[in-house]
């Protein structure tokens, strides 16, 4: 099995579906569950500090996502310090009972980007401290190196700004990304408003995508969530089918054999 075709695996867990779902933000708990059904998501990321306050009857949110049987991969959504992403992730680690962590340290408010800086600091003493670390970051090769250095073995780059919508910023990035590492898991994060902006990070070649957004706040959350489904389906597909290489020229698709009419007889 190569590894266009082989199944995905994260920290040596076995993956099969390639699309993510966040949790937050859905109409109602009901529409949350039947949206993660309709998506066939496999793992469900949670936000501790938002999800398991007391205002949003935290028991009840957790036994739904048990009852649903998805793997919980909890993230430190909203953090902005290395100390404070660390503390929030060992919290999680003791109420979900997991060593997974999507891990955030936001740098920046107008972009909610990375602070690269405290995310390489963070990664480094959750992965000595055991975490299996799920790190939210830019397309930046350096940083994607420190990041490996550290101790991550999944990366989980943005497509844009989270919430925003926009699908791929920076194509080039992306694409660099992908070539550079070749052999790890990278897991598209944020940014993706639409399913064909999720088909088209899959047919680059990246081995999953994760949302929240676009999903959570659709008229229709199920159906948006079984549209992404799809299109995440269908761009690992035609990436492991091999997509054809854009020509600046036409080619005739039909080969002509002989001609109608021999134009040079008269
Ligand atoms: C739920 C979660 O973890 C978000 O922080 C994530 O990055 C998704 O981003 P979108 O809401 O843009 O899909």
């Amino acid at each position: 099995m190569t590894n266009e075709t082989a199944s995905l695996l994260l920290y040596d867990i076995p993956v099969a579906s390639r699309f993510l779902l966040g949790t937050a933000r859905y109409p109602s708990p009901a529409i949350l569950a039947e949206a993660i059904r309709a998506a066939g998501a496999e793992i469900v990321t949670v936000s501790l500090r938002r999800e398991a306050g007391a205002s949003r009857a935290g028991e009840s949110f957790w036994s739904l996502i048990r009852e649903l049987g998805v793997r919980v991969l909890p993230n430190t959504a909203g953090c902005r310090t290395a100390k404070e992403a660390i503390a929030t992730a060992q919290m999680a680690r003791e109420l979900f009972a997991t060593d997974w962590i999507k891990l955030e340290v936001i740098g920046e408010e107008d972009t909610l980007q990375p602070d690269v800086f405290g995310l390489v600091d963070a990664a480094r003493a959750l992965a000595d401290d055991g975490f299996s670390v799920f790190p939210y970051t830019t397309e930046d090769l350096v940083v994607a190196e420190r990041l490996l250095d550290a101790g991550c073995r999944v990366l989980m780059p943005w497509a844009a700004p989270i919430g925003s919508g926009r699908g791929i910023n920076n194509l080039f990035g992306l694409r660099a990304l992908r070539a550079h590492f070749p052999d790890v898991p990278l897991i598209v994060d944020a940014g993706l408003g639409a399913p064909s902006q999720a088909a088209a990070v899959m047919e680059l070649g990246f081995d999953a995508a994760l949302l929240n957004t676009a999903v959570s706040r659709a008229r229709d959350p199920v159906e948006m969530a079984r549209a992404f489904a799809l299109a995440i389906d269908a761009g690992r597909a035609a990436h492991v089918a091999g997509l054809m290489t854009p020509r600046d020229m036409a080619e005739p698709s039909t080969p002509v054999l002989g001609r109608a009419f021999d134009e040079g007889r008269k």
